[in-house]
């Protein structure tokens, strides 16, 4: 049996039935909005797992799922040698999200990260702590911020509502998705650099042990792996 895994609730999982529907597979929830089991017609040996987003890197990496559609971003962040556990079969087209670091639109002195990076190594002096990023992309940034020297700041866990710790005083700056950027406006922030940390979109990944096991059913779905 191929256990595919899909995000349980909202647009991605939406969009998620209608990806597969469009290649001829019904993919539908078994009982009401809060059961948790699913339905699949148009494939045999298939079974459908909804679960969080963010829990299918986990699932897919233990090989509990053999398929899995959640963000590049969520995979790249949970799984430290993602290329050695799970194969990027197919991106989705949806759930396009760009991950970025984001200051106060106020901070007019604060163009570029080497602006960021200069103010962050004097803001210890002045503060006596260091400049805090409210984040739920910890290794993400982390690689990101040493790839282009910046040192002297310190990551603070946001797992929600990011944007919001700005102004609530318990962070300089957030590192976090957006899409529209209504949010980011709306909370007075502005992104710096050129180039996100990361482009995101919804994507079928396999577990990578499994991948001939799974093949047959991606021919059906028209993906190549
Ligand atoms: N505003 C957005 N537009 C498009 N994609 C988004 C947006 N916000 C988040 N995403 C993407 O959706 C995926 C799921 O995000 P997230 O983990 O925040 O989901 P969630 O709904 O909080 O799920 P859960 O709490 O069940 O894990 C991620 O890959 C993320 O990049
Ligand atoms: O650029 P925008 O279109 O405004 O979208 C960005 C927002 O969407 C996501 O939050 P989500 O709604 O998933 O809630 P969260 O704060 O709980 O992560 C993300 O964390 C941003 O806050």
């Amino acid at each position: 049996m191929i256990r595919l895994g899909v995000p349980s609730k909202g647009r991605l999982m939406e969009q998620t039935f209608d990806w597969f529907a469009s290649r001829g597979v019904a993919l539908s929830r078994s009982g009401s909005d809060r059961e948790y089991a699913g339905r699949v017609e148009g494939a045999e040996g298939v079974s459908l797992v909804l679960l969080s987003a963010g829990e299918i890197p986990r699932e897919l990496a233990a090989g509990r799922i053999e398929l899995g559609v959640t963000g590049t971003d969520l995979v790249r962040e949970k799984l430290a040698g993602w290329r050695s556990d799970v194969v990027e079969v197919a991106p989705m087209g949806f759930g396009h999200a760009d991950l970025i670091l984001a200051v106060p639109e106020c901070w007019r002195d604060c163009e570029d990260l080497d602006d960021f990076a200069s103010i962050a190594r004097d803001f210890r002096a002045v503060h006596g702590f260091r400049l805090r990023i409210a984040t739920k992309y910890h290794r993400l940034v982390r690689a990101w911020l040493a790839h282009h020297e910046v040192a002297d700041y310190q990551l603070v866990d946001s797992q929600g509502a990011t944007e919001g710790t700005v102004a609530n005083q318990t962070a300089e700056a957030v590192a976090d998705i957006t899409s529209s950027g209504e949010t980011l406006r709306a909370n007075n922030l502005k992104i710096l650099g050129e180039e996100p940390i990361l482009r995101s979109q919804a994507t079928l990944f396999a577990n990578r042990a499994a991948l001939g096991d799974v093949r047959p059913f991606l021919a059906q779905l028209g993906v190549e792996a």
